[in-house]
């Protein structure tokens, strides 16, 4: 009786594979059974295989990875956003964090008592007058301090200078904690918590991290300043603050030596709480006991000098020198001036606000990754992109546009009277907007939704408020109101009719927001407005809907 070839047969002879898998001729009723048996089980196990990368298909489509990139120029607040959506959606790793911020409050601290004695030191005088900035903008003035009426002095600035003196070793200090000079050697692993007596000690190639997966070790880029080219040198008159010759009062020269995060970077890791006793009380929050009694943790030299530090940002001298330089550290990143005396307390912990004040500059790309409910019982993988802003940074951005679902997009308008750090002949607005033209006219971003974030609304309006007048330094905005309803009105249209004129596609979803992205409860509400927007967008991308 013709029997139906068994199916691994019916493979031509040709094929040497299935030849040496054919039954041995001389093969016995109990042999040929046994092996339909295991060809029986070996089948049932491959379609078990199948079966499981065919729901696993399956799945990755009904549960889509959303990616989101954060664009926008150096300070506009792209960094300040991701930290928002940490707190909106990993609430528990947001809070598990702040400790790890201490040693960034402490040096945004350091640095603005640097600028402020930077500002108000006689040797100043002369490098402002040397200043000469031009604009190369037909539509903005720049109106830098070129040219500077300083009159007051400061009666007390050698007793300051003098006070503060032990802050330029810590400032020094807190760099080199947060720097890993020699990532390059990637068998050391960091400390637990950070040995600030390690470092206090002259030892200068500070441990490194080595990430999950192998992943490169925590590197923070400290632009090339003295202080960070005399490591941990005795304090000497060269070294002294403020810096001779050195850094002026101009915003460009000191900001210039901002401290930066790499994109490889795991410093939070290095400065999150490990062997010490937790408390049961402290386990959840990661917060280690008694910090404050290490002799060399940095807290105790910020807590002594918090009288002069005080006594230097209250004097009336040095407000009014700072009024006539222009120079207002209140809309700098990582102001916390006002809150001397509770920062440099000896248990400071870092609240929500503190954590999303402190400044410290992005570089490369950053990717962090969320679990979102999309409103349909489904859970999607965000992949949020955070930038580095300033303009040697932008060319790392083009690889993440292929894929991106949605672009977060920030212009910080109350920078329409500052100039970029890095090239203080154009000024900042000016900057936003060629970047946001060059933006919503990219082919390869067509199919983008696009949300804009008129950032620090909260500056602007005290900006407006002081009597900085818009048309001053855009011209083209004449003699409208200065108020805030006016300005922003402008704004809201200025933006909004490069993306109406010259977007790649009118169609794409698109929004603006008036933000302040500090502001914890405005930005939550538009952070869930933002999650709404993309995924409806996703879900028609994906025809889900
Ligand atoms: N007052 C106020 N400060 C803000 C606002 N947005 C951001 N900041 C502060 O501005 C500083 C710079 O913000 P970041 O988020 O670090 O800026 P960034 O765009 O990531 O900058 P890069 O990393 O250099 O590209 C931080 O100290 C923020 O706290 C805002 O809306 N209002
Ligand atoms: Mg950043």
């Amino acid at each position: 009786m013709a029997r139906p070839l068994e199916p691994n047969r019916r493979r031509s002879l040709s094929d040497p594979l299935a030849a040496a898998l054919m039954p041995p001729p001389n093969e016995s009723a109990a042999d040929r059974e046994r092996r339909l048996a295991a060809e029986s089980e070996a089948k049932r196990v491959s379609d078990g295989i199948d079966e499981m990368l065919r729901a696993e298909k399956k799945e990755k489509k009904a549960k889509p990875e959303i990616k989101i990139l954060l664009l926008g120029q150096s300070e506009s607040g792209k960094s300040t956003t991701l930290k928002q959506f940490q707190l909106v959606h990993a609430t528990a790793a947001f809070h598990a964090d702040r400790i790890a911020w201490r040693a960034v409050i402490y040096l945004n601290l350091v640095r603005s008592i640097r600028r402020i004695l930077d500002a108000v030191s006689p040797e100043s005088d002369q490098l402002d007058e040397a200043e000469d900035i031009s604009s190369t903008s037909p539509l903005f003035s720049i109106r830098q301090s070129s040219v500077v009426s300083v009159t007051t002095k400061v009666p007390k600035y050698p007793q300051y200078r003098r006070a503060l003196e032990p802050l330029k070793e810590l400032e020094e200090r807190l760099i080199r904690v947060l720097s890993s000079p020699d990532e390059d050697e990637p068998t050391h692993t960091s400390p637990a918590k950070p040995d600030w007596s390690f470092y206090a000690n002259g030892n200068f190639n500070s441990p490194v991290l080595i990430g999950k997966n192998g992943r490169p070790a925590p590197f923070i880029t400290i632009p090339p300043t003295r202080a960070s080219t005399s490591p941990l040198s005795p304090l000497s008159p060269s070294t002294s603050l403020p810096s001779p010759g050195g850094s002026s009062n101009s915003s460009s020269k000191s900001k210039n030596a901002e401290v930066s995060v790499h994109h490889t970077s795991n410093w939070k890791k290095a400065f999150s709480l490990g062997n010490r006793i937790k408390s049961p009380k402290s386990a959840h929050t990661n917060e280690i006991e008694g910090w404050w009694d290490d002799p060399n943790d940095p807290v105790h030299v910020l807590n002594a000098c918090a009288p002069p530090m005080l006594a230097l940002w209250k004097d009336p001298h040095v407000k009014q020198r700072l009024r006539e330089k222009q120079i207002r550290l209140e809309e700098s990143g990582g102001f916390f001036l006002d809150e001397i005396s509770r920062i440099t307390a000896l248990r400071y912990f870092p609240s929500d606000q503190d954590v999303l004040k402190a400044r410290l500059k992005t570089m490369g790309v950053v990717e962090h990754s969320f679990a979102i409910a999309d409103g349909q019982r489904r859970v999607i993988t965000w992949k949020v992109y955070d930038v580095g802003g300033a303009r040697n940074q932008r060319h790392a951005w083009a690889p993440y546009f292929e894929d991106v679902n949605a672009i977060i997009f920030l212009a910080p308008i109350s920078a329409f009277d500052q100039v970029l750090v890095e090239d203080p002949t154009v000024n900042r607005l000016e900057d936003s907007l060629m970047l946001w033209q060059s933006v919503v006219t990219n082919k390869l971003l067509s199919h983008v939704s696009i949300i804009l974030f008129l950032n620090k609304v909260d500056l602007l309006l005290a900006k407006l408020k002081s009597g900085v007048r818009l048309n001053h330094h855009m011209p083209q905005y004449g003699d409208r109101p200065n108020d805030y309803e006016d300005v922003t009105r402008y704004f809201l249209h200025k933006f909004g009719g490069i993306h109406e004129k010259l977007s790649s596609n009118k169609e794409r979803q698109f929004k603006i927001h008036l933000t302040s992205v500090t502001d914890t409860r405005r930005t939550a509400t538009i952070i869930q407005n933002v999650r709404d927007i993309i995924i409806t967008a996703n879900l028609k991308n994906i025809h889900l809907i």
